[in-house]
């Protein structure tokens, strides 16, 4: 079934922000081929920052820690470049404009993004343009979210990738369209032995699409297992009230504080550097 050969694998992995407490220390994973695996986890518990990290955003480590498809996801450049591994995450509405309220910087139609997709096989293009059922007229600064959200995604399949991670993508689309794309994503999976890493907080119809489910708690891997062994899944009612119960039982760690910072030591405030802190020149705005 796999034809990709190597899946996803994350050895003893380290990785914190500038200036932050480490979020992941000695993390290992590892994703078979073929897998359609949910990550789940509160929110900050890491799961963008791990994706963005299996996606080779981040250069984390030598060689041998964050492996996608036997290659590194950060050094190996053609893993991206040839489109065998596919990101989608943060929305066109987000990073286009600072705000979020910022359109799109120019007239542009779904036509010209689609077809503007250099190498792309015609006959998957129709099918994901008609499965996301994307007018190819509409102006792509006068649509609604989840039109332009479709638009991002039908670029981002064009290529059949081998590793596809997914950030929350679906989480504009109407109920359809999601439940329709899920069906894709699985037939890919099947047919082409791709791998899948879906990091999600809705989860109907889930139960039956995942075949592997990673719960992740402030960047330690507290499970990884085959959705067919859970225990829990077979008496509960779904997929919600079992995740529901895991995060409900989620011990506090201690909050971390930043590297560098020393309060309680120093009785220094966090507010002393803030340009917003109580001084005599504020007086005169009082
Ligand atoms: N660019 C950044 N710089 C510094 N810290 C960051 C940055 N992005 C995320 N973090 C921190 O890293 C931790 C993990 O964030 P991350 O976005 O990976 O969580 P998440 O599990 O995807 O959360 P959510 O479910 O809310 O999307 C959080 O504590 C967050 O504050």
């Amino acid at each position: 079934m796999a034809e990709s050969g190597g899946g996803i694998e994350v050895t003893s992995m380290q990785f914190a922000y500038d200036g932050r407490q480490p979020i992941f220390a000695r993390f290992s994973l590892e994703i078979s081929p073929g897998s359609r695996c949910l990550l789940i986890g509160a929110n900050g518990s890491g799961k963008t920052t791990l994706l963005r990290i299996l996606a080779g955003k981040h250069m984390v480590g030598g060689r041998d820690v964050v492996r996608v498809l036997n290659c590194s996801a950060f050094h190996d450049t053609h893993l991206v470049c040839s489109g065998d591994l596919a990101y989608l995450g943060e929305s066109w509405s987000k990073t286009v404009g600072s705000t979020g309220d910022v359109p799109l910087q120019g007239d542009f139609s779904a036509e010209h993004m689609i077809f503007g997709v250099e190498g792309a096989d015609p006959l998957r293009r129709e099918k994901l343009i008609d499965l996301l059922d994307i007018n190819l007229q509409w102006r792509m600064h006068k649509v609604s979210d989840g039109q332009r959200r479709r638009v991002q995604i039908c670029i981002g399949l064009l290529h059949p990738y081998k590793v596809l991670l997914l950030d929350e993508v679906t989480v504009d689309l109407d109920v359809v369209t999601r439940m329709d794309l899920l069906d894709f994503f699985k037939e890919e999976c099947e047919q082409r032995g791709a791998t899948i890493v879906y990091a999600t907080h809705i989860f109907d119809g889930l139960e039956a699409w995942a075949t592997d489910l990673a719960y992740i708690q402030e960047g330690e891997l507290r499970r990884l297992a085959k959705v067919a062994d859970i225990q829990e899944l077979k008496v509960a009612k779904n997929l919600l009230s079992v995740v529901e119960s895991w995060l409900r039982s989620e011990t506090k760690l201690p909050k971390k504080e930043p590297i560098g910072f020393h309060a309680k030591s120093t009785g220094s405030s966090p507010f002393d550097a803030s340009p917003f802190r109580s001084s005599r020149h504020m007086a005169y705005y009082r």
